[in-house]
C-alpha cells in the first residue's frame, strides 16, 4: 500500500480578483518541480510556513495535467489487480468537486470522467489484444456518507430510510447492504448514471436543508477481467470529501453541529489512516469510521492518492493552514528521502491562550508541523533539539468533537469562516504595511512561474519503490498470520475430533499435521516470492513512467537539459525502447552532446522491429476518451518533434505497404503544412463537423468523432472555431499527435490506392 499526497492551488475566482494571495507553490531547489506550499504565519506575517508534498500543482495546472501526472500512471496497476483510491480533501470552495468531477467542457473534465475514459479505453484494448478471450466489465456504485449514514446515490432520494444503509461484515470485508451496483458499458452510460446520481445528491441535501458539500461522495468503479475461469477484480474509488473547515459556529444549530461532528470524526480517522499507511504501520485504524471501513483503507496492496485542494486567498487563511497541517503530515516521512528537502523545522510552541470565551474555533497548531524556512539557524537548532527524528510530531488540526479543557487557546486572528463575512487579519503582512515599504515582495507581485506546466515531484528511488510495493514486514505479517490461522484451525479440528486411541495413530496425525503445515509454508513462501517479484516489476514500471512524464514536462517547458536527464534515467526501466532512445539521441544532438557515449545507438530500429514482430500495437489509442493524457501518450511526447514524426511517418508508410509509396520525403515534410493536399483534406474533414465523415478517418471511432464534433461546436460555429493546421488539431482534447498522424497516413495511403480510411 502506498500513498501520495499532493496539493493543488486553485486559481482566483472572478470575485477574488485583486484579493491578497497568500498561498504559493515553491521548490526545494532551483530547477526542481514544485513540492512545497508556502503560507504566512497568521500570528507573525513576516514568517512563512512551508509544507512539503509529493507534488504541488499551481494555479495554472489544467485538469489534464493533473490527471496525467497523478492518476494515469496507475491505470495499468488497476488492471493488474491493484486498488486505486483517490481523495479530494480541502475546505469548501477550494476546488474538490472541480478536481474530481470538473466541468462539462472536455478540457474541464475532472479526475472521475477521465478515469472512466481511461478504464474503458484500456478495457477495450485488452479485449481487442486478446481477441476477446479476456472480457472487461465495469460496474459502478456511488454513495454518500452524511451524518455517518450511508445513502445510495444511484437510487432516488425518496427511497432513503432515515437510518441509511446498514453495514455488514462478509468474508472479512465490510459491505454496504443493499447498495446498488450498475453495469456500465461505455462513457455515455457512465455520464447518464453519474449526472443522475449527482442530482440525487443535491435533491437529498436540499430536502434536509443541508448542502451537498457536507457529505462525502464516494464513487466506486469495479473492474472485472475474465479470462476463461480466471476472474480478476479491482476497484478504483474516487472520493469528493466533505469540506474540512471548522463549522462549529456560534450560530450553528443542532443539525449543523451533528453534521460537523460527523465530518470531523471521519476526516480525523482518514488523516490517521493516511498517516499510518505512509509510515508503513501494520495497524491502520480504518475501522474507526464508516468511510475508511467501507473502503478498507490500507488493507490492500493498492495506491492511495490524496489531493489537497487549496484556495490561494487570505480569507481562507486559518482553514488552509488547518488542512495543510493534516495533509502534509503524511508527506513528511517520504520527503526525507528526497535530496535537498526543506530543511528547517520550527520548534513546537505552546498554544497561546488568546481570545474570548465566545469564540468557538479550536486553536490551530500549524507550528508543530511546519517546515519553516524563515526561522534561521537558531530555530533550526531548537528544532533539531525538539524533534525526535524517528517519530514525527503529532499535530492533528482536524477539530475534535469535544474540546479538551486545556485546548481553549485561541488563534491570534479571528475566524476564517468561509460562509460568514471574514475579518481582516489583525496583523498585516510587511508587504501591506501602511508606509508601503516592504521587507518582502507582495505575493501578487511575485514573478509568475516560468512554465505553465508543472512537472511532478521527482520521486527518489527509495520512495518510488514504495509506490506499488507492500513492505517485507507486511508480507511477513501476512504469511505469519495465514500460517497461524491455518495451523490453529487444523489444531481445532484435530482437538474436536474423537481422541485417537493408540500411540501410532497419534503420531500419524501429528505427522499429517506437520506435512500440512510444511505444505502451507511452502506455498506461502512461493506466494510471497511471486508477490515480491510482481511488486518489483510494477514499481519499476511506475517509476519509469513517472520519469518519462517528468522528461516530457521538462521538455515542454523548454528545459532540454532536464528532459535529457529524465529520459536517460527512464531508460533502464524501458531497456531498448526505440522511441525513448530516439528521444535521447535527438536531445543529445540538440544539446551538442552527440559525441558522448550513446548506448544502444542502433537499438531503436531493432526494438521497433521486435515490437512489431511481437504484434505490440502501440499505436492503438481506441476511441471514446476525453483526453490525450493516457499512459500510452505519456510515452509519446514527440508531438513537437517534427523530424521524428516524419521519420515515424516514413517508417510506417513503408512497412505497411507492399508497394513503393509516393509518400516520400516531400509528403512527410508536408505533414505539418496546411496547404499540402492531405493535410488540407484532413482539415476539411475535421472542419466539416460531420461525425460520419470524421469517422471515416483512420483511427477514429464513433465516440472520438462525436467528441471532436462536440468540442468544435463548443468553440463556436463562426470562422474562429475552425482548425487551421494539423499542429492545432493535435492540441485538441482527445487528439494527440499519434491520432492526427494516423488519420493523415490513412489519407496518404488511400490516395496511393491502398487500404484507405
Ligand atoms: N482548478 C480550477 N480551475 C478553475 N476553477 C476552479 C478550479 N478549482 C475550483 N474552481 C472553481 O472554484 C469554485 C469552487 O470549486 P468547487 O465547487 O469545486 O469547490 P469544493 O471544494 O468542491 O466546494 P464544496 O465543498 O462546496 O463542494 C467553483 O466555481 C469552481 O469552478
Amino acid at each position: 500500500m502506498s500513498v501520495r499526497v499532493v496539493a493543488r492551488i486553485r486559481p482566483l475566482l472572478e470575485k477574488e480578483l485583486g484579493k491578497d494571495v497568500i498561498v504559493r507553490p515553491d521548490r526545494v531547489e532551483e530547477g526542481k518541480p514544485f513540492t512545497v506550499v508556502k503560507i504566512p504565519n497568521p500570528k507573525n506575517e513576516t514568517e512563512e510556513f512551508s509544507f512539503a508534498f509529493n507534488s504541488v500543482y499551481d494555479q495554472t495546472t489544467t485538469q489534464e495535467e493533473l490527471f496525467t501526472a497523478e492518476v494515469a500512471p496507475h491505470i495499468k496497476a488497476l488492471f493488474q489487480g491493484l486498488d486505486l483510491t483517490i481523495f479530494a480533501y480541502g475546505v469548501t470552495g477550494t476546488g474538490k468537486t472541480h478536481t474530481m468531477r470538473g466541468g462539462l467542457r472536455l478540457a474541464d473534465r475532472g479526475v472521475i470522467p477521465r478515469l472512466l475514459s481511461n478504464v474503458f479505453r484500456r478495457g477495450k484494448k485488452l479485449m481487442k489484444d486478446t481477441n476477446g478471450r479476456t472480457t472487461v466489465d465495469v460496474a459502478l456504485s456511488y454513495y454518500e456518507i452524511y451524518n455517518d449514514k450511508v445513502y445510495d446515490l444511484l437510487e432516488p432520494p425518496e427511497k432513503r430510510t432515515a437510518a441509511g444503509l446498514p453495514l455488514r461484515e462478509k468474508d472479512g470485508k465490510t459491505i454496504v447492504v443493499g447498495l446498488s451496483e450498475r453495469s456500465c458499458g461505455d462513457l455515455k452510460d457512465f455520464e447518464r448514471l453519474y449526472i443522475e446520481a449527482n442530482n440525487n445528491r443535491v435533491t437529498a441535501a436540499t430536502k434536509l436543508n443541508a448542502h451537498s458539500s457536507r457529505s462525502h461522495a464516494i464513487l466506486r468503479v469495479k473492474v472485472t477481467q475474465t479470462t476463461g475461469d480466471v476472474v480478476k477484480e479491482s476497484t478504483a474509488s474516487a472520493i469528493d470529501l466533505a469540506g474540512s473547515e471548522d463549522n462549529r459556529r456560534t450560530d450553528n444549530g443542532k443539525e449543523r453541529l451533528v453534521e460537523s461532528a460527523a465530518i470531523n470524526k471521519s476526516l480525523f480517522v482518514l488523516s490517521q489512516c493516511i498517516d499510518a499507511i505512509s509510515r508503513g504501520d501494520k495497524r491502520i485504524p480504518y475501522r474507526e469510521s464508516k468511510m475508511t471501513r467501507i473502503l478498507s483503507l490500507g488493507q490492500n496492496n493498492g495506491i492511495t492518492i490524496m489531493i489537497l485542494n487549496l484556495a490561494p486567498v487570505r480569507s481562507y487563511h486559518l482553514d488552509t493552514l488547518s488542512s495543510l497541517n493534516v495533509s502534509s503530515r503524511a508527506k513528511r516521512i517520504e520527503v526525507r528521502e528526497i535530496e535537498n528537502e526543506v530543511v528547517f523545522k520550527q520548534p513546537p510552541r505552546p498554544n497561546a491562550a488568546l481570545g474570548g470565551a465566545n469564540i468557538q474555533r479550536q486553536p490551530l497548531r500549524p507550528l508543530h508541523n511546519a517546515h519553516n524556512v524563515h526561522t534561521g539557524a537558531l530555530a533550526a537548532k531548537a528544532a533539531e533539539k525538539a524533534e525526535k527524528p524517528d517519530k514525527p510530531a503529532k499535530a492533528f488540526s482536524v477539530y475534535p468533537d469535544k474540546m479538551p479543557a486545556a485546548s481553549t487557546a485561541r488563534p491570534a486572528v479571528t475566524t476564517a469562516n468561509t460562509s460568514q463575512p471574514r475579518q481582516p487579519a489583525l496583523t498585516k503582512r510587511a508587504s501591506e504595511a501602511a508606509d508601503g515599504v516592504s521587507s518582502r515582495p507582495s505575493k501578487l507581485a511575485r514573478p509568475a512561474p516560468p512554465s505553465l506546466l508543472r512537472p511532478p515531484q521527482p520521486v527518489a528511488a527509495s520512495s518510488g519503490q514504495q509506490q506499488l510495493s507492500i513492505t517485507a514486514e507486511q508480507i511477513e505479517a501476512m504469511v505469519e498470520k495465514k500460517v497461524a490461522e491455518i495451523l490453529a484451525s487444523r489444531l481445532a479440528e484435530a482437538t474436536s475430533a474423537p481422541q485417537p486411541q493408540t500411540a501410532p495413530e497419534t503420531s500419524a496425525a501429528a505427522q499429517h499435521q506437520h506435512d500440512i503445515s510444511e505444505e502451507v509454508k511452502r506455498r506461502l513462501e512461493a506466494l510471497e516470492r511471486r508477490i515480491e517479484s510482481e511488486a518489483r516489476h510494477d514499481d519499476s514500471r511506475s517509476e519509469g513512467l513517472r520519469l518519462l512524464l517528468q522528461a516530457r514536462q521538462a521538455k515542454e517547458s523548454g528545459d532540454d537539459e532536464s528532459a535529457l536527464r529524465f529520459y536517460e534515467r527512464a531508460l533502464p526501466y524501458f531497456p531498448g525502447q526505440a522511441r525513448l532512445l530516439g528521444k535521447i539521441e535527438r536531445l543529445r544532438v540538440k544539446l551538442g552532446k552527440a559525441d558522448t557515449a550513446q548506448p544502444e545507438k542502433a537499438a531503436p530500429r531493432k526494438a521497433r522491429r521486435q515490437r512489431k514482430s511481437r504484434g505490440d500495437n502501440e499505436d492503438d489509442d481506441g476511441d471514446g476518451d476525453y483526453q490525450e493524457g493516457t499512459e500510452a501518450d505519456v510515452e509519446d511526447d514527440a508531438a513537437d518533434e517534427k523530424p521524428a514524426r516524419a521519420r515515424a511517418s516514413r517508417k510506417k508508410t513503408t512497412t505497411t505497404s507492399s508497394h513503393k509509396t509516393s509518400a516520400g520525403e516531400g509528403e512527410e515534410s508536408a505533414f505539418d503544412d496546411p496547404a499540402s493536399p492531405h493535410a488540407k483534406r484532413l482539415l476539411d474533414i475535421v472542419n466539416s463537423r460531420d461525425p460520419a465523415l470524421i469517422r471515416s478517418l483512420h483511427g477514429f471511432g464513433a465516440k472520438k468523432a462525436q467528441d471532436l464534433v462536440d468540442y468544435l461546436n463548443l468553440r463556436g460555429h463562426d470562422g474562429s472555431g475552425r482548425v487551421e493546421s494539423l499542429a492545432q488539431l493535435r492540441l485538441l482534447p482527445g487528439m494527440g499527435g499519434r491520432t492526427v498522424e494516423r488519420a493523415y497516413e490513412g489519407l496518404v495511403a488511400a490516395s496511393n490506392g491502398r487500404s484507405g480510411p
